[in-house]
């Protein structure tokens, strides 16, 4: 059985819960192991995350769930740019997948409910079929 590690962003504590319920879910059907859920504050946490999770010999591929909402400013676009290249970096890095299951930047709360479990889902896919590849 091969092992991934999932790392959650805690500023959408509640909605990243049920994405997490949806990762472990499609985990379960393609025969992946969770070996480590980490929380972290938000999604610029998450690239130091996930190489931590890539770094051990037990993990064969990880995933990325969030969700960075529609802000006043440009912030939202600049992390989301600069946290999904970084996570893309790593994964060329490790050659270990990176599923990446982040809503946004600039999502709207109505436009969240129908993406957090197709999202969640469509990020531990992605991530299994790269491990079988592999
Ligand atoms: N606004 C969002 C954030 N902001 C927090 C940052 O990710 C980070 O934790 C903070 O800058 C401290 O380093 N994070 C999200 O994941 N989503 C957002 O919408
Ligand atoms: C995506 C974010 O960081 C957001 O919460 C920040 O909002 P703002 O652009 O109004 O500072």
């Amino acid at each position: 059985m091969s092992n991934i590690g999932i790392v959650l962003g805690r500023f959408h504590r509640k909605e990243v819960g049920e994405m997490l319920d949806e990762a472990r879910a499609v985990a379960a059907r393609r025969g992946l192991g969770i070996v480590a859920e980490v929380w972290v504050p938000g999604s610029m946490e998450k690239p130091l995350a996930i190489k931590r999770l890539l770094m051990r010999d037990d993990v064969a591929g990880a995933v990325a769930l969030g969700i960075i909402e529609r802000g006043e400013t440009e912030h939202g676009n600049v992390m989301g740019h600069a946290v999904i290249s970084s996570l893309i970096d790593l994964q060329l890095q490790f050659m270990k997948p990176v599923g990446v299951g982040i809503l946004g930047p600039g999502i709207n709360p109505s436009q969240i409910p129908p993406r957090i479990r197709p999202y969640a889902a469509a990020a531990v896919e992605a991530c299994a079929d790269l491990i079988e590849q592999g």
